[in-house]
């Protein structure tokens, strides 16, 4: 299973385990998949596994080397855009205007290669400038051509006087996460997007084992982290063998919440692609997992299968879907900006707006409201979501408990429940609430951005 917490019902491009790409067909250029990456990106507001499915077929003609390159240019742009336009822009009299988009994309690209991928100039310049084909754009060679030659030459000189944590991040966010978290601790969180996340994985049972296997370390509990430079995961062994699955160690967090699940009728609502069912389950609940979209339900069944678990799993709409016996806990993933995630996912930083946030807050306060009703009383409802926005998170829940006071209470969790390692009271609020931040941990690699809440229905 390989996490996806965009909310896109788009899948990434399956792996072929050859690497060789596909069939007869004359492979693509890394480049121009790319550029065509970027304009999906930035001006049709798509995610990267999005944009990636629209390109499937030639994203598998490549070889491997040549998707692992087409990758590393995509995620380094992302991570480092702010970076890069103000570099460009640094090089003209004036702003391009949007018209000149296409022309923009590829001075970006062959920035991104001088910039940080230390690609010798020429090749960055000429495989760039070849891009440059049609009248519109071809007449702007000599302008691409002498942005980049003079990125080739101070490009290094501009990048050190710049902000990197700052420069890197969307104005909207720094200003709110500025107010949320204090401008020390939004730097913190910025600088952590510049680096690639490491790959976690959650196993089955025997972590120790796993872990001397697979040659990475515990975080805590199932959780492992694998070293960098491991590879494509579903190459690992264990994978075909269904022995774990990836999932960032934060997001593994929110299940733990609902304490011993061990023959208890769970309600895992909004479960795609279910790395959190099969965490319950593993740990020995009855679980049923709710989720609206077809498309990524058909993911819980593929992994559910490779992994050799059991749930009963229902495609319906959790703002009104009702269980027909109420369930003894719940665990409600719901979908977010997932703005916790930018390290993974940098393009989201440049689709999503401070509107989006508005109204998926409604949609996660109409499904909070419905599953209030799908739990027995005493029963244990956990509200989670990947996103640092205190409106998708703690606000959401005063909120929902300042409508619900004599139905609901709060029920603080104990660092000792997450597990035994000594930082893990950093991941708590004074209300007892988890917040994970990706600079959390930052030394050892970070962690996805995270808010869970424990509640307890009283009537
Ligand atoms: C954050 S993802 C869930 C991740 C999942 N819990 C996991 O651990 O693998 C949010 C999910 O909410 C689903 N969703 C969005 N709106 C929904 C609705 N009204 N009812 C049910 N599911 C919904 C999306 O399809 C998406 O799969």
């Amino acid at each position: 299973m390989t996490e996806n917490r965009t909310n896109s019902d788009k899948a990434t491009p399956r792996n072929t385990k050859s690497g060789k790409g596909s069939g007869n067909r004359r492979p693509a250029n890394p480049r121009k998949l790319v550029l065509a990456l970027l304009k999906n990106i930035m001006r049709e507001q798509q995610t990267l596994d999005e944009a990636l499915s629209n390109h499937q077929a030639d994203f598998e003609s490549m070889e491997r080397r040549d998707r692992a390159f087409a990758r590393l240019l995509i995620s380094t742009l992302m991570r480092r855009l702010g970076q890069i336009d103000k570099a460009i822009n640094a090089c003209m009299k004036r702003k391009l205007p949007s018209k000149m988009a296409d022309v923009r994309d590829i001075i970006r690209l062959g920035a991104v290669q001088l910039l940080y991928l230390d690609t010798p100039p020429h090749a960055a310049v000429s495989t760039s400038l070849d891009l440059a084909s049609g009248p519109r754009i071809s007449g702007n060679k000599p302008l691409m051509n002498a942005v980049l030659r003079r990125l080739s030459r101070e490009g290094q000189e501009m990048l050190a006087a710049m902000d990197e944590g700052y420069d890197n991040l969307p104005r909207w966010l720094w200003n709110k996460w500025v107010s949320t978290y204090g401008e020390e601790t939004a730097r913190a969180i910025a600088l952590s997007h510049l680096a690639e996340a490491p790959l976690d994985i959650t196993v089955k049972d025997n972590p120790a084992d796993w872990s001397q296997r697979l040659e990475g370390t515990i975080t805590s509990g199932n959780s492992i982290r694998l070293s960098p430079g491991t590879g494509d995961p579903v190459f690992l062994e264990g994978y075909d063998e269904g022995q774990w699955w990836v999932q960032d160690f934060a997001a593994s967090l929110p299940a733990l919440l609902l304490g011993s699940v061990v023959g208890k009728r769970v309600g895992d609502i909004c479960a795609a692609p279910g790395g959190k069912t099969a965490e319950l389950i593993s740990a020995g609940a009855t679980v049923t997992a709710v989720d609206s979209s077809n498309k990524r339900m058909k993911r819980v069944h593929e992994n559910l299968e490779r992994l050799q678990l059991k749930a009963e799993v229902i495609t319906a709409d959790a703002r009104s879907w009702q269980p027909e016996e109420k369930f003894d806990a719940l665990l409600l993933d719901a979908p977010c900006s997932a703005t916790g995630t930018l390290r993974k996912h940098p393009e989201l930083g440049r689709i999503k707006r401070p509107e989006d946030i508005e109204a998926l807050a409604d949609l996660q306060a109409e499904l909070l409201n419905n599953c209030a009703d799908m739990i027995t009383v005493g029963g244990t409802l956990v509200y989670a979501t990947c996103s640092l926005e205190p409106e998708e998170g703690q606000l959401q829940i005063e909120k929902f408990l300042a409508n619900n006071a004599d139905k609901f209470e709060r029920i603080p969790v104990q660092s000792s429940e997450l597990g035994e390692a000594e930082w893990l009271p950093e991941l708590l609020t004074s209300d007892g609430d988890l917040r994970c931040l990706p600079c959390h941990r930052h030394d050892e690699g970070g962690m996805d951005g995270f808010y869970a809440c424990r509640l307890r229905k009283l009537a």
